[in-house]
């Protein structure tokens, strides 16, 4: 695993680092594999690099989008990771309906969802059960509590390891979600983290050991690369 930690001055340049190392990849692997594919984390922290996006000129039917965890709700509840990224990007620019690969939440049961998700997945990179197929990127956010997507801290989620795709538990909410495995199968992970209030989790996930389980990030370890993108708020007194 190849880590890499920019600290950006302010939330401004954070979102635009993340906006040139997004259209990097994406060149990169419309070149070489002739299609991008990205999961899309959730939160509040993506939604200006989403709207920047949105702004580009790209080949928009080589661009498949994902999410790495969803809120179980409608796609229309404004919870929702789906509608924030529609609102923001998705419904702004000409992607086919087909490449927007959202997360099923309407069958009123979360493990069926997640079942359902995964084996979408499973079709669209004609994987074999058992397989981690690796996504161009996945975009995570981190909370306060060191989570991430939705693997919060010691719950069971965190001790999937042979599925893509699980049940997330926020406070009793169920989430679905990417499992550890299957964002570490990646061939790129960026971490994009805003805020002083994500200083102390940061420092636990970097520290050079602590409780796993307490702290999810620290699970995100890709065999590809992992980029870590945070603004000085968030990283300035990060030791790595
Ligand atoms: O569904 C979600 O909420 C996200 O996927 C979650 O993992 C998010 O990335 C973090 O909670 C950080 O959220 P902020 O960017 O709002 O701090």
């Amino acid at each position: 695993m190849k880590r890499t930690v920019e600290v950006l001055p302010d939330q401004t340049a954070l979102i635009a680092r993340s906006l040139d190392l997004i259209l990097t990849k994406l060149d990169t692997a419309i070149k070489q594999q002739g299609r991008f594919t990205i999961a899309l984390s959730g939160g509040s922290t993506p939604k200006p690099l989403y709207e920047a996006i949105a702004n580009q000129k790209l080949p928009w039917d080589k661009i498949h989008v994902f999410w790495g965890d969803e809120r179980y709700v409608p796609a229309d509840h404004p919870d929702s990771n789906e509608l924030m990224a529609r609102r923001a990007w998705l419904d702004r620019v000409d992607i086919p309906r087909a490449n927007i690969h959202a997360v099923p939440t309407l069958d009123n049961n979360p493990a069926l969802s997640a079942a359902n998700y995964e084996q979408h997945l499973q079709a669209f990179f004609n994987s074999a059960p058992g397989e981690f197929p690796a996504l161009d990127v996945v975009l995570l956010g981190m909370g306060d509590d060191a989570h991430t997507a939705s693997l919060f801290p010691h719950t069971e989620a965190l001790q999937v390891r042979d599925r893509l795709i699980t049940v997330g538990n926020k406070d009793g909410n169920p989430r679905i979600t990417f499992t550890y495995p299957f964002i570490n199968a990646a061939r790129s992970v960026i971490f994009v983290v805003a805020g002083a209030n994500k200083r102390p989790a940061l420092a636990q996930v970097f520290a050079p050991s602590a409780d796993d389980l307490a702290y999810p990030s620290r699970l995100i370890q890709p065999q590809g690369e992992l980029l870590w993108l945070l603004d000085a708020a968030a990283g300035a007194e990060l030791t790595v």
